[in-house]
């Protein structure tokens, strides 16, 4: 079922804070991964969402069906947050059976389906232990198993990996990402992890002061943003101010570059974005947009270095990355030039 966000505004009372116009559709089965800033409004959508907060405006459509009015328990959607939530008194099968046992389902087929989704999530053996006798990772997994009983129709998962070592995160995010997938359950997953984000997700919506800034596929997000705010927030990059000069070119103040300036008309201000794998080390003489200058700082990732290029007069390096640091002059190809426009 389709999740429909229709110019959905909410205020937290007494202050200007929360969520501003924002429209969205999350299409059947699809994995929305919403990223921004601190304080952007990421858990507050999902709040909304989920109608654990109340009292937007605009219309959040799920199934065609509008949720302004309809009870938390009734929306079957399953939810896991950042702390778990997981009931501490209760045993592992019980915490899973939790959402069944308020919807009346009779105890034998409760336990069933709970040791069903354990099974699902990899924890067969652990039915009969208590919360506390888990690790982190055991118990994101039961908090999953426990939104998934339900049979929900959409997941709404907040951070839920955050409290994890990186290895269990890599192994639990494509778990994660098998299950919402075998299920078909629309999903909304917040997170701050922009590499999570753009590996688990068909799009990503990327919020900031509470407004939508661009819903975008993981490509499109990272190689065509639709702002200096998103480029700056996803992914390295050097962005500096520039203007197009004559068509097909931009004045940076210390150099002119070949860029594709589209139908921008010349005298238009700008920014320029370049990512580092795009900056090219020691090209020939003569190249189209040779810049010549020096290497500054340099930390060494393995298979590539990353390092500073400093051109004089730019103000600030260009971040590079490749196999061996420029010697005394980088080139950018002119489609590798993204302009975002002020
Ligand atoms: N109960 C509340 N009362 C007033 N303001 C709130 C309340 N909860 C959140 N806010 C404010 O609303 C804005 C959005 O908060 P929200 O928790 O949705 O952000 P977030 O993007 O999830 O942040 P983070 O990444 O830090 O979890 C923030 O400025 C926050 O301070």
């Amino acid at each position: 079922m389709s999740l429909v966000l229709d110019n959905v505004s909410y205020r937290y009372p007494g202050s200007t804070h929360g969520l501003h116009e924002v429209s969205l559709d999350v299409r059947a089965g699809e994995l929305v991964a919403v990223i921004g800033p601190s304080g952007s409004g990421k858990s507050t959508l999902l709040k909304l969402v989920s109608g654990l907060t109340t009292g937007h405006t605009g219309r959040i459509v799920f199934g065609g069906q509008d949720m302004s009015a309809m009870p938390v328990h009734q929306r079957r959607m399953g939810m896991v947050f950042q702390n778990y939530a997981l009931f501490p008194h209760l045993s592992v099968l019980d915490n899973v059976a939790y959402g069944l046992k308020l919807r009346k389902v009779p105890v034998a087929e409760r336990h069933r389906r709970a040791q069903e989704l354990l099974g699902i999530v990899g924890l067969s053996g652990y039915a009969q232990r208590g919360i506390g006798q888990l690790s982190g990772g055991q118990q994101q997994r039961v908090a999953l198993a426990r939104a998934l009983a339900i049979d929900p129709q959409a997941l709404l998962l907040d951070e839920p990996l955050s409290a994890l070592d990186a290895s269990v995160r890599g192994h639990l995010r494509d778990e994660i990402r098998a299950i919402q997938q075998r299920f078909g359950a629309t999903t909304l997953l917040v997170t701050h992890d922009q590499e999570e984000a753009l590996v688990m997700a068909d799009r990503v919506a990327m919020l900031k002061d509470g407004r939508l800034l661009q819903i975008a596929t993981p490509r499109e997000l990272y190689e065509q943003p639709a702002s200096r705010a998103v480029a700056e927030f996803v992914g390295l990059s050097t962005i500096l101010p520039c203007t197009v000069c004559a068509p097909g070119r931009v004045d940076l103040g210390f150099a002119e570059l070949h860029a594709h300036t589209g139908s921008r008309p010349v005298g238009t201000v700008l920014h320029a974005m370049v990512r580092p794998e795009h900056v090219r080390a020691d090209p020939a003489p003569g190249s189209v947009n040779r810049l010549q200058g020096r290497t500054g700082a340099q930390r060494y990732l393995g298979a590539l270095t990353r390092y500073d290029f400093e051109v004089p007069g730019a103000g600030k390096p260009f971040l590079a990355e490749s196999a061996r640091p420029a010697a005394e002059a980088i080139a950018i190809a002119p489609e590798h030039i993204r302009l975002l426009d002020l």
